[in-house]
This record gives structure tokens, sequence and C-alpha cells, in this order.
């Protein structure tokens, strides 16, 4: 009987129905094993109890040959006849205590959690780990439990905190997005999972090693440095001056690679606007470039709010930008009120720690736009205070920030991308280069600029305000950055 020490990276759940045609069951699971999955869950869910038998003999053999322990799904009959690692359990199955009273001592048992409260009992039933999700849609088997999302993960895993039972993420998980899951499956408390349970990426593909092989490399790198959220991480020590070095330094990047940044502009309700969000944000995703989300009037209707929580739980937002409505909309905050797409009243009590907590639970850098504006990577925070009143005259000033802030995340990313090997190791980055500070810059842009127009002998007021505030903006240099920018940063 091998013994606890289970690697659950890459947890292969099988399902031979999916198999493509003519391609044999036995050699797809071996090929799997040589691809890099680090546990098998052997799930049969309408065979006959003989034929079951047979298989997991068969499978057993093969996950041995690599040192790879075997679960079965639900059945216990079959995981003690076969002499099995343990078992998969679901909610409606066998209880774990009755399952660990009949399995040999250290058998490992699994449980399959759709709700905080189910990880909560499988802690203190004992189980070894828990099957949290839907994460996603699947079309390998009917779920009937709603889904839990990218975003509701993060509470689960923390009930986790303090015990040593591990996390896998189920249902939807494929190559294409084993890295958004990984990246948003972690805690406030920085809990993060222990691996992927995967079928039909693995199962339905011609090639299963190879399958295996790419899901198993972004696992591997992602669970080598879980803590990292689009800046220089959370031991990164960010001074007023570092921060304006940065900006500085990114001025000219966009001048030198003019980046395309495919704009989607704020008309949330609609269809096309909505499916074109989601499909451009599933590429960026997948081509790890950065996604800047602004929730314009989140709060102002339920179909708004339901269209921002579908998008962030389809991909991962790199940046969050919005004023005190919109975010404390998100947050489910009711400190601050909205009036159409506008915030009114005084803002949060404690803007900083509002924008910190948001990022820490989005995974992603939060921009509280507003007279002052607090920018997060959920531990830094900085606090810039340029502007002029006369940004909050014109129409569409956010929506601008929120244009500046992605042309700033494009120049960050693309000099990052040329300056990496075409061979380096994969990192498990859903974005390289610093985007906390890309979000920096791109407010300072507006705002400063803003500074300088108001003072412009020909601004008489908002109509003569917003051309001049364009031409500012395209005479912005790093010197007139760096000197003008108010930067404070709270750690
Ligand atoms: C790792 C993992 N997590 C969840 C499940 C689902 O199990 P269950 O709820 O018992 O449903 P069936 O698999 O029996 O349809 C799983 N099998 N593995
Ligand atoms: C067994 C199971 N339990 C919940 S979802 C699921 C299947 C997940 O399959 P896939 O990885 O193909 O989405």
């Amino acid at each position: 009987m091998l013994r606890r020490s289970i690697d659950y990276s890459l947890y292969l759940v099988t399902g031979r129905d999916l198999l493509p045609n003519g391609k044999d069951y036995l050699e797809s699971l071996e090929e799997s094993l040589q691809g890099g999955v680090s546990l098998v869950q052997i799930r049969e869910k309408t065979t006959d109890t003989g034929e079951f038998l047979k298989i997991a003999q068969q499978s057993k053999a093969i996950c041995r040959k690599y040192n790879v322990p075997i679960l079965i799904n639900d059945r216990l009959d079959i995981a003690l006849a076969i002499g099995a690692d343990g078992v998969h359990l679901g909610q409606t199955d066998m209880p774990i205590a009755v399952a660990r009273s009949m399995l040999p001592p250290n058998s490992i048992i699994g449980m399959t959690c759709n709700t905080v409260e189910h990880v909560r009992k499988a802690v203190q039933d004992g189980a070894d780990y828990v099957g949290v999700g839907p994460v996603w849609t699947t079309q390998t088997k009917k779920v009937t439990s709603p889904i839990v999302g990218v975003r509701g993960m993060g509470e689960m895993l923390k009930a986790l905190d303090g015990t040593n039972v591990k996390a896998v993420a189920i249902a939807g998980i494929k190559f294409t997005n084993v890295l958004h899951c990984l990246h948003g499956c972690v805690s406030t408390t920085g809990r993060s999972l222990d691996g992927v349970a995967v079928v039909s990426d693995i199962v339905a593909s011609p090639d299963p090693r190879l399958a295996a092989q790419r899901l198993a490399a972004i696992v591997q790198a992602f669970k080598s440095n879980p803590s990292h959220n689009f800046s220089l991480g959370p031991t990164a020590s960010y001074t007023p001056e570092s921060v304006k070095a940065s900006v500085g330094v990114l001025l000219p990047l966009i001048r030198h690679f003019s980046p395309l940044v495919h704009q989607i502009t704020n008309n949330v309700v609609t269809n096309q606007s909505a499916n074109a969000t989601l499909a451009l944000g599933l590429n960026a995703n997948i081509n790890r470039k950065p996604i800047v989300f602004d929730p314009v009037g989140v709060g102002a209707t339920k179909y708004r709010q339901s269209s921002a929580n579908y998008l962030l739980n389809t991909w991962q937002a790199t940046v969050i930008k919005g004023n005190a409505a919109e975010l404390g909309a998100l947050a489910n905050s009711l400190e601050v009120q909205a009036k159409g797409v506008d915030s009114v009243g005084k803002g949060f009590a404690d803007p900083a720690s509002f924008v910190r907590n948001l990022a820490k639970k989005e995974r992603c850098v939060v921009v509280l736009t507003g007279m002052t504006d607090w920018v997060s990577d959920g531990t830094t925070v900085v606090k810039l205070s340029n502007g002029h009143p006369l940004l909050g005259e014109i129409t569409g000033s956010g929506c601008m920030v929120g244009s500046s802030i992605a042309i700033f995340c494009a120049a960050a990313s693309v000099a990052e991308a040329a300056k990496r090997a075409p061979d380096a190791p994969e990192d498990a980055r859903l974005v390289r280069g610093d985007m906390f500070a890309a979000a920096i810059a791109g407010v300072l842009a507006v705002t400063i600029a803003s500074e300088f127009a108001a003072v412009r002998a020909d601004v008489k007021g908002s109509g003569t305000f917003l051309p001049a505030l364009i031409d500012e903006l395209g005479g912005l240099t790093p010197d007139k950055m760096v000197s003008a920018a108010r930067v404070e940063v709270i750690h």
C-alpha cells in the first residue's frame, strides 16, 4: 500500500466513453501517466461490477509501473478487491467514517465539495482531500450543483486553513484555462490548489501524453511560485521613488512598441459587447495578454452585476478599475452609493484597506478612482494625489483612465515579452511585466495631463479643457510625469 504522500498536481479522472475513436483505454492511460499524471481515479458510472473490477485491476497494474496512486470512484468493494490506494466519495455516497472503517489504514479518501459547508464537514470527517467545484461547466457530466466559479473557490480553500487536507479543482479544466484556474483559485489567506482534476482534456485527446505534459508543466510551474499577483510580488518593496522610476520607464515603452490595444467600450448591456468581451477576454488569457476591466455602472442593474460576475469568472482580469460605487458593488459593499454610473457621497472610510482586500480577493490589480486614486496589488497600496476638478466635468474621463491603464499594461507586457527567450521555461505567469506599476502610470498620465491642461491660458472651462487634455497627454514626457507625480506608498 502506497503511503500518504500524494502528489495531487495532475489528477486524472478516467472516462472511457470519451476516448477518441480507435484509442485503447489502457494505452491512453499509460500515455497520460508518461505525460505526467500524478494521481488516477477510476470512474465507471455504468459498468457492471465484473467489468469494473477487471478495468480497475488492469489500471492498477499500469499505475504501479509509474508509481502513481490509484483511487476508485464511489465503489469501496472494487477498491478493496484490487487493493487500491483509496476512494473518491460524493456527497450522497458512503460517509467518510464508514469508508475509513472498512478500508486499510492510511487509505486516501477524497470527498466532493460544492460549498464551504461541504468543505468544513469533509475536514471534520477526516477527508484527505477535497474535490472542489464545479469550477466551470462541463460536457463530461450532468452537474446538478451550481457553478462555483473561479471567484467562489477562495472561500472554500480558506475553510482548509490550519488543516492538512488537500484540494483539487474539478470541471471544465483544460490546457487553455488551467492557468486561470490556478491563478484565480487562491483564498485571501493565500491558500492555493494542490492540483487540478481533469477528465476530457486528457482522455478525449488523441495524444494524452502531450495533453498531460502541457497541463503538468503549468501546474508544476504554478506550484513552485503560487503567490505572484501581476506585480513584482509580495516581497517587492515599492517606494514612491521606485514607483515614479517605473512610470518614467513605461512611457517611452508605449512609443517604442506601439502595442495594439483592443478596446470594448462601456455599453455592457448589449449582447455584442458582452460576447466580444467574453471571447476577447478568453483569448487574452490564453495568450497571456493583460485585460483591463472597467465595470461601468455595475451596481446600477442586476444585469450589469451578473454580466460582470460572469465575465470575471470566465477570464482573469489583470486590472479592475472603477469608481467607489462600481468597486463597492463588485465587492458587495453597501458603503458607497451610486447615481447612474457616478459615485455619490464621501467614498470609503478606509480606501486603502478596501482596494487591498478587493485586489487580494480578485487576484489582480485594483484601481479605485476619485479625487484621490488608490491602486493595490493586494499587498501594497499606492495613493495618487494628482488630478483636477475639471476632469469630473467632462464625460468619459473615467474611460480615458481605463484606456490609459490598458496602453501602459500593454507596453509593459510587450516589453517583457521582447526580453523573454523563446525557449524560456514555463513560469505559469498569466501576464508578465509589472502590471501594478503600469496601472499606476496609466492613472498618472491622465491626472497629470489634466493638471497641465487646466492651467493653460486657452482653457476657459470644460469645453476647452477636453482638447487641451488630449494635447497635454500627447506632450507628456517621462520627466514631466516623474516630477509632477504625487505618490504615497502604504505597506
Ligand atoms: C476529484 C473529484 N472531484 C469530484 C468528483 C465528483 O464525484 P461525485 O460527486 O461522487 O460524482 P461522480 O464522480 O460519482 O459522478 C470526482 N469524481 N473526483
Ligand atoms: C467527475 C466530475 N465531477 C464533477 S465535474 C466532473 C467531470 C469533469 O470533467 P472535465 O474535466 O471533462 O470537465
